[in-house]
């Protein structure tokens, strides 16, 4: 486990500029070092300003998009195209301008897709994927992610892992069916924790004074069952992405020195 580390910016636009910078160089220095990149999405408002930045970033093209793997955390399960599904949204936000392998984009199945409206068959299925694609290595049955981001709810959830939730509580699948989440709409898939902590790194972006407890309460040693946030870490690194309005109910030993 990695001991957070924060970055704290002024507001939520430089928030989504300095992370797509740092994005590039993390994709860059793993296709140099590796040959290529995964990387995990997540949706929500921060992830998809993140993406959108990284679509207008002058240094995107120095990214071989070609040999990038594209995964999600979670996915709103409605039908292909549906403006809801996290995909779609990064589509229009980023992937749709940049020359993907779409091999290599792993979208999280459709309510309409192979799996029909069985949520927990997509999740099986999605588990699937990652399975084939983890190395003999990957003793968690996904692969090692460079980077996964993921966004904060203002109740802590991260991808769709809400608090008290199975999907929380969940210890051995990688991915699972979400039935009833508090956030619409209601049936979803997501990641599971143990599935999150095999990246190298874990991202978490939060912006906006309805982050700030949530936030806190991540960074004060609160449980992953009651505070999901509190379990996403990366194998190398974990790193909290903040504007400052989120940093703002940090207890002060951890508000870092200098702000970004
Ligand atoms: O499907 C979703 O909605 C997300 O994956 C979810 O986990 C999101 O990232 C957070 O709710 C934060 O969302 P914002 O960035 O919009 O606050």
């Amino acid at each position: 486990m990695s001991t957070p580390q924060l970055v704290v910016h002024r507001d939520k636009e430089l928030m989504a500029q300095a992370a797509a910078a740092r994005l590039i160089t993390e994709v860059v220095d793993a296709q140099a070092a590796r040959g290529s990149a995964s990387v995990v999405l997540t949706g929500g408002r921060n992830g998809n300003g993140l993406l959108a930045a990284l679509g207008s970033a002058p240094a995107r093209d120095a990214i071989d998009w070609s040999r990038i793997d594209l995964w999600w955390g979670d996915e709103r399960f409605l039908p292909e195209g549906h403006p809801d599904r996290n995909v779609t949204q990064a589509r229009e936000a980023l992937l749709d301008l940049v020359p993907l392998d779409p091999a290599r984009v792993h979208a999280m199945p459709a309510s309409d897709g192979p799996y029909g409206p069985d949520a927990d068959a997509a999740a099986a299925g999605y588990a699937a994927e990652l399975a084939a694609a983890a190395g003999p290595g990957d003793r968690t049955g996904v692969p090692e992610f460079d980077v996964l981001m993921l966004g904060v709810g203002p109740d802590t959830h991260v991808a769709s892992l809400f608090p008290e939730s199975p999907g929380a509580r969940e210890t051995e699948l990688t991915v699972v069916g979400v039935h009833s989440a508090p956030k619409p709409p209601p049936t979803r898939v997501s990641l599971s924790l143990p599935a999150i902590r095999a990246a190298r790194e874990v991202w978490l972006l939060a912006a906006g004074e309805d982050k700030a407890k949530a936030a806190a309460l991540a960074l004060s040693g609160a449980g992953e069952v009651q505070v999901p946030a509190a379990g996403a870490y990366g194998r190398s690194r974990t790193l909290w992405l903040m504007d400052a309005a989120a940093a703002s109910a940090l207890p002060r030993e951890l508000y870092p020195p200098a702000s970004a």
